[in-house]
């Protein structure tokens, strides 16, 4: 039987590929999309490159109410938007596979609950590549011997949360096997606010945003005489789209929030 989805944020970077990654696969189906704009429209008269008459909605509760056969929500919209498309999709009994960055940790928690309460997975993954996963999997290993460490992720200049999520994921999985230290010489001064970048537990997290780049990040781990520099470079979008299809499929199986694809893979 076909997973029947429903894709947030469709005329997006990432949601565009997920569009057409979702029309491409046989053990998929589009039902419908929320966009911003662009209520009561279908997909094919607002994105000419695709052939696929979906309805869009502009209200994530009128499409659930609506849609009485969705499996799956794919959230790639932004940070505010995502959190109220993820809860009403769990408050609907309607599984959440997010992309979206930028959500609080009082916000994580809150969804790990109320998808504990309906019985039904959702997964929250901060990046879909598995090279990216592979990198901070890396970096956690190599934060066992290197506790000095900088975190640098440099992304195209539309993105509106930093650090992204991937350079807080990475952080999160160092701390597990980081000794805390405060890095740097202990008297050094910012002579201009920010140079050091952001500190977490004393290691330092860098974000660039530049025209030109798409979603890349360096972890630089530093001791006597010599660095490691574990890096990862998206290139393309298309880069995503394995995963996202992989917890498409894994999120009907799993309960409660699984945050980060290294829980799953
Ligand atoms: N987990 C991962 O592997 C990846 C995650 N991302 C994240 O995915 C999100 C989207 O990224 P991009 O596609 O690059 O951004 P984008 O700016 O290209 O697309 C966002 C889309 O969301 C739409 N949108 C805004 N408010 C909305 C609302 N209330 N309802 C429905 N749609 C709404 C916008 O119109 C836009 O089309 C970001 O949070 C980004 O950090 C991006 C790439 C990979
Ligand atoms: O906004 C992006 O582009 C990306 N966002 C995610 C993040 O914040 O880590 C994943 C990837 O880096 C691309």
């Amino acid at each position: 039987m076909a997973i029947n989805v429903v894709i947030a944020g469709p005329r997006g970077k990432m949601g565009s590929e997920a569009v057409k990654m979702v029309l491409n696969e046989e053990d998929f189906r589009l039902v419908a999309c929320i966009d911003r704009k662009n209520d009561g429209k279908t997909l094919n008269s607002i994105i000419s490159s695709v052939d696929a008459t979906v309805p869009i909605y502009d209200d994530i509760e009128t499409c659930l109410d609506q849609q009485k056969e969705v499996d799956v929500l794919v959230e790639l919209s932004v940070p505010e938007a995502g959190y109220k498309h993820t809860k009403c999709a769990i408050n609907h009994g309607i599984r959440p596979v997010v992309g979206t960055t930028g959500f609080t940790e009082n916000q994580l928690a809150e969804l790990d609950e109320l998808a504990k309460k309906q019985n039904i997975g959702c997964i929250i993954a901060p990046n879909f590549a598995i090279g990216a996963v592979l990198m901070m999997k890396f970096a956690k290993m190599a934060a066992s011997y290197f506790p000095d460490v900088d975190i640098i992720e440099k992304h195209h200049d539309n993105k509106l949360d930093a650090p992204s999520g991937t350079a807080i994921k990475t952080a999160e999985l160092i701390s597990e096997n980081r000794t805390v230290k405060q890095q740097g010489h202990p008297e050094e001064k910012e002579t201009l606010t920010g140079a050091r970048g952001a500190d977490v537990d004393g290691m330092k997290v860098h974000s660039i945003r530049l025209p030109g780049l798409v979603a890349h990040q360096e972890v630089i781990f530093g001791s006597a005489g010599q660095t490691l520099t574990i890096k990862h470079d998206s290139i393309d979008r298309a880069s995503f789209m394995d995963g996202v299809k992989f917890c498409i499929e894994r999120v009907l199986e799993s309960k409660g929030l699984t945050y980060g694809l290294e829980n799953i893979l």
